[in-house]
């Protein structure tokens, strides 16, 4: 059965490995990206993400984060090219952040901790469904994407007006017409390495495509992401944040670039 596990010091990510060994794994995610480490790879496709016609469906408080899921029944939400082979549908997208700006993302850039990340989650269609995707190899594409802190940004407003039906643990609503394209930096110029999911159980199923332009987020934006709680309704309050897992070891991984 699934073992609770949370951010805290009693579950959190330095207890992980004891219900979920692969913790300690050889491809383990998130990582620090170091940019002069990164190799240029000329082979490597421009990513194309085709988000059209949006196919969003409901935003979730599921106690870790907050995601808002697709209906994934057909391609018209979808990611091919980059380092990937194939085409992988988007299933769900969701944030990582900190107790304050200075903290919150997964990846860290050079060692530079941003307060917040977007990951925007794709299975690979030659599995049957997003279940049958997630242990495998090269079953997922996580795009992942940086929220620094400048100006409001207006494209983050939907989801930050869905907050308050979703406050507590298990409590969702319906979010449709949202366009997750509009998340997006100008850029697609991204790192990609192999990794795994940054949540238990942690399976080392995630081809990562960090994207090197951030977006941005307010502080003001940001302390509404701090108002959400891991807690459910009837429990005693706990506030949503610092729901990130530190970098991991490289172990010997290469990170590519599709940029010089
Ligand atoms: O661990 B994550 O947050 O990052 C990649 C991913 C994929 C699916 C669920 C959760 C996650
Ligand atoms: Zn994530």
């Amino acid at each position: 059965m699934s073992h609770h596990w949370g951010y805290s010091s009693h579950d959190g990510p330095d207890k992980w490995a004891d219900h979920y060994p692969i913790a300690n794994g050889p491809r383990q995610s998130p990582i620090n990206i170091i940019r002069s480490q990164a190799q240029f790879d000329s082979s490597l496709k421009p990513l194309k993400i085709h988000y059209d016609p949006s196919v969003s469906e409901d935003i979730v408080n599921n106690g870790h984060s907050f995601q808002v899921n697709f209906l994934d029944e057909d391609d018209s939400a979808i990611l091919t090219g980059g380092p990937i082979t194939g085409t992988y549908r988007l299933k769900q997208f969701h944030f990582h952040w900190g107790v304050s700006d200075d903290k919150g993302s997964e990846h860290t850039i050079d060692g530079i901790k941003y307060p917040c990340e977007l990951h925007l989650v794709h299975w690979n269609t030659k599995y049957a469904n997003f279940g049958e995707a997630v242990d495998k190899p090269d079953g997922l594409a996580v795009i992942g994407v940086l929220l620094k802190i400048g100006s409001a940004n207006p494209r983050l407003q939907k989801v930050l007006d869905a907050f308050d039906a979703i406050k507590a643990r298990g409590q969702q609503t319906t979010f449709t017409g949202f366009d997750p394209k509009n998340l997006l930096p100008a850029s697609l110029n991204f790192w990609t390495y192999e990794g795994s999911l940054t949540t238990p159980p942690l399976y080392e199923s995630v081809t990562w495509i960090v994207l090197r332009e951030p977006i941005s987020v307010s502080s003001t934006q940001m302390e509404k992401f701090r108002k959400l709680l891991f807690s459910s309704e009837d429990e005693h309050p706990l506030c949503m944040c610092d729901n990130y897992r530190p970098p991991q070891p490289v172990k010997g991984r290469k990170v590519r670039a599709n940029f010089k």
